[in-house]
């Protein structure tokens, strides 16, 4: 089981980008980026505008140390069959599984609207993907002062997230000769991003019956299995967590939290636009024995982002059946366990 340790910052494993300076001096910024993307997969960044690491923890402790009723009150519908939202909301611990996780996750879409939810098109009984995806967020209600705080602070984050997302694609897209704003229709004006608020409880103490397999790799536990992200750019405040491990070449390496920053890596999808020029590392979080909480940000465009070519026009082999990006993430996501029983619904 990997140790933990007091961060040497001047020897970690990643490249570290200043966003204050990538900001104001781009072009001198981009390439390492890029060469970041080449060689690792991930990066750090910190000094970005506006990022609150220490109000996003406090309020994530805060949303799951809320009674699991209260929680499953706003679970995805397939967790609780009276609930009317689907995509947005909460997904509880899936006991014995191979990732062991509570989330929370929001969207672009605005608040979750029950009539409109009521009224949607069904086709044989079914709702349009494009519709399951759109679905406003659901927040918790515990009757008191804190739900409207909670609300504030997640909708400032997502803000806070989405435009830094935006402003490291447009290093990425500097940094490959490309014109910098060349991803932004793709993803405004309401991409299908997601925040996700994660707890990981501890598995250490379970009896090993409890806990599969899949979850061990020797003597180490598992707790979110090795995956590549379903993304464009993943960007995932870790706090002051250990167990964040990168698969390089072939041998499992700690990424160290960094307080007041972020980690940032690219999904499949950016290799194969860029004809594999960079690299989508496998990844996957240990238990370390003491609840941990992480915060990724997912940056996935609009439904339908054509994502058939590359960026210099060549057909992607890889891509499968489906071309446009709503309905790619749709089929991908729900290979993971926490969506294997959401229904997306059906294609337009
Ligand atoms: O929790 C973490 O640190 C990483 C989570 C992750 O890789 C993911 O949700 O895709
Ligand atoms: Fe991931």
């Amino acid at each position: 089981m990997a140790e933990k340790r007091n961060v040497d910052l001047l020897n970690l494993p990643l490249a570290t980008i200043d966003m204050t300076e990538a900001l104001e001096n781009p072009e001198k910024i981009a390439p390492k980026v890029v060469k970041a993307m080449e060689n690792e997969g991930f990066l750090y960044l910190r000094n970005i505008p506006g990022f609150k690491p220490d109000e996003l923890l406090q309020w994530t402790k805060w949303f799951f140390n809320l009674p699991l009723e209260t929680k499953m009150a706003i679970s995805k519908k397939c967790f609780k069959e009276d609930n009317l939202n689907s995509f947005r909301g909460y997904f509880p611990v899936i006991p014995g599984g191979h990732s062991h996780k509570e989330a929370f996750e929001t969207g672009s879409f605005g608040d979750f609207d029950p009539v409109k939810q009521q009224n949607q098109k069904l086709i044989n009984g079914r709702p349009l993907m494009r519709d399951v995806t759109s679905e406003g967020n659901s927040w918790p209600n515990t009757g008191t002062s804190d739900d409207e705080i909670y609300r504030k602070v997640m909708e400032y984050n997502y803000d806070i997230y989405r435009k830094t997302a935006s402003q490291v694609l447009q290093l990425i897209a500097r940094g490959m000769g490309l014109d910098p704003n060349c991803f932004d229709y793709m993803f405004n004006p309401s991409p299908l991003a997601t925040l996700r608020l994660i707890h990981y409880p501890s598995r250490v103490n379970f009896p090993p019956e409890e806990i599969p397999d899949e979850a061990r790799d020797g003597d180490t536990l598992i707790t979110t299995g090795e995956h590549a992200d379903t993304t464009f750019i993943t960007l995932l405040a870790t706090f002051e967590n250990w167990g964040l491990q990168m698969l390089q070449n072939d041998t499992w390496v700690d990424v160290p939290p960094i307080r007041d920053g972020l980690v940032m890596n690219i999904g499949a999808l950016m290799t194969d636009l860029f004809g594999g020029r960079l690299k989508s590392t496998m990844h996957r979080v240990i238990d370390l024995g003491e609840d941990r909480y992480s915060v990724p940000f997912f940056y996935e465009p609009q439904f339908d982002t054509d994502i058939s070519k590359t960026f210099d026009g060549k057909e992607i082999e890889s891509i499968g059946r489906y071309h446009r990006y709503g309905p790619w993430m749709c089929n991908r996501t729900s290979q993971f366990k926490e969506y294997a029983t959401t229904d997306f619904g059906v294609l337009d």
